[in-house]
């Protein structure tokens, strides 16, 4: 969709801006630019709208090179946010939302209420805010009408130069994960700048690290952060990268363990008796639909009652305040053991820490801490697949992490190159 051929940009003064950039942006995908001020990001992107001209190469947007295109033209079909917003100060915000589609000769009404539209999928409220001028909004609410009219003319393309880079961390998160939400229904082709690492690995699809006026490398954010292609990439990407790995790694099934899994309406003794067949401690309780309801002990089974155990691989049973709640007559175990009648529902008990397939490591390892279990089960929509202990986490980290050196053709893929905290 945007393709770039050997382009550098040279100010008269000397200075080299970028050099001899060659990379393409999928259709539909988002590329985030990121590296230190200064190394050429916006030059790249305002190449792309012809604000600034290449000094050689060419750029090609939809196969054609944009050199042959008039700016203007070009302009409507590329969508542009930047950090300052720029919206019109005496114009309300629906009224700065409306402005391109009614340039683009709508109907005054009908630029309005597609204005309206947009302002509802930025998450702003047109009846609450429309009526509004700029300066009665907060910094990330300016932000969005930012997005909002970046989008008014339905570009395929979008360029975003900082556009979330002047509100605070708590409310950079909330836009980055709306955009996302947005991203995923819209599916334009994004260039996307940013300074900060942490946005350039959220967001995109693929990550261009910039050096001094060059692309250091071009890959996905599992890639950059699991095989930084040089030691200026992973100087880069920080000493912390392998925690940021885990915002990227998705589990997978194959990061799984398959303890027993009984039903809660199983008779207790059967239940009992294929444990022990199997040697294992402990079982998964699904309920009568196939979704985990809980687990239970082996001991418990042979008729030590549901009270008292430890959670397999923890130390307190988990979920407990929160899971389904424990069924009515499941006692304390005093004559509830493994006798005629008795079903796993009287020794189970709840945990309701399970994440579905594909979540990242990030959110499993999450829910782990948070119910301070040694295991969460995994779920395929409401099917049960199996469950991920501390263990399975570590291999799917080194899973990936081999994945990716693999995918790298690169000799000299430096893992161990930056320094520590108070390191050289
Ligand atoms: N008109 C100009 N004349 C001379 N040099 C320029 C001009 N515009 C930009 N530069 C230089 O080109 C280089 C790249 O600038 P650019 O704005 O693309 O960097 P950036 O990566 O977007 O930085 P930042 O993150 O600070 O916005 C810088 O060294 C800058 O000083």
């Amino acid at each position: 969709m945007i393709r770039f051929e050997h382009v550098s940009k040279s100010y008269p003064d000397g200075t080299t801006a970028v050099d001899d950039l060659t990379f393409e942006v999928a259709e539909g995908e988002l590329v985030t630019l990121v590296g230190p001020s200064g190394c050429g990001k916006t030059t790249t992107m305002k190449m792309v709208n012809r604000l600034i001209e290449p000094t050689s190469g060419r750029i090609f947007l939809d196969g054609e090179d944009i050199s042959t295109v008039d700016p203007v033209q070009l302009r409507r079909r590329i969508g542009y946010v930047i950090q300052q917003v720029g919206l019109f100060p005496h114009k309300t915000v629906l009224d700065n939302t409306a402005t391109v589609p009614h340039l683009l000769g709508r109907p005054r009404k009908e630029a309005r209420a597609r204005a309206a539209e947009l302002l509802d999928l930025v998450g702003l409220d047109p009846s609450a805010y429309g009526d509004r001028y700029p300066e009665q909004l907060s910094g990330g609410q300016r932000q969005r009408v930012g997005v909002a009219r970046a989008l008014a003319a339905d570009p395929p393309v979008l360029l975003m130069d900082e556009p979330f880079g002047a509100v605070d961390p708590v409310v950079r998160e909330h836009l980055q994960n709306e955009f996302l939400r947005l991203q995923s229904t819209l599916r334009k082709t994004v260039l996307f700048v940013t300074h900060d690492i942490e946005e350039a690995v959220r967001l995109g699809d693929r990550i261009a690290v910039y050096g001094a006026g060059r692309i250091e490398q071009f890959d996905t954010p599992a890639t950059v952060l699991g095989a930084p292609a040089t030691p200026y990439a992973a100087q880069f990407v920080g000493a912390d990268r392998g925690l940021k790995r885990l915002a990227v790694t998705p589990v997978e099934p194959g990061d799984l363990e398959a303890p027993p899994v009984v039903r809660l309406d199983d008779p207790a003794a059967s239940a009992a008796g294929r444990l022990a067949d199997e040697g294992a401690p402990w079982a998964v309780v699904l309920d009568a639909d196939g979704a985990p309801y809980g687990w239970v002990a082996a001991a418990a089974l042979r008729g030590g009652g549901p009270g008292g155990e430890k959670a397999p691989g923890g130390e307190t049973a988990p979920g407990t305040g929160t899971g389904p709640a424990a069924p009515a007559g499941s006692g304390s175990g005093s004559g509830s053991g493994s006798g005629a009648g008795s079903t796993v529902r009287a020794h189970a008990r709840p945990m309701d820490a399970w994440v579905p397939l594909g979540s990242p490591l990030k959110q499993a390892l999450s829910a782990l801490l948070q119910h301070d279990a040694g295991w969460i089960a995994v779920r395929d929509g409401d099917r049960h697949l199996g469950v991920l202990t501390p263990a399975g986490l570590h291999g799917a980290l080194r899973r990936s992490t081999t994945a990716d050196t693999a995918d790298v053709p690169r000799g000299g893929v430096t893992l161990d190159a930056v320094p520590g905290p108070g390191g050289a």
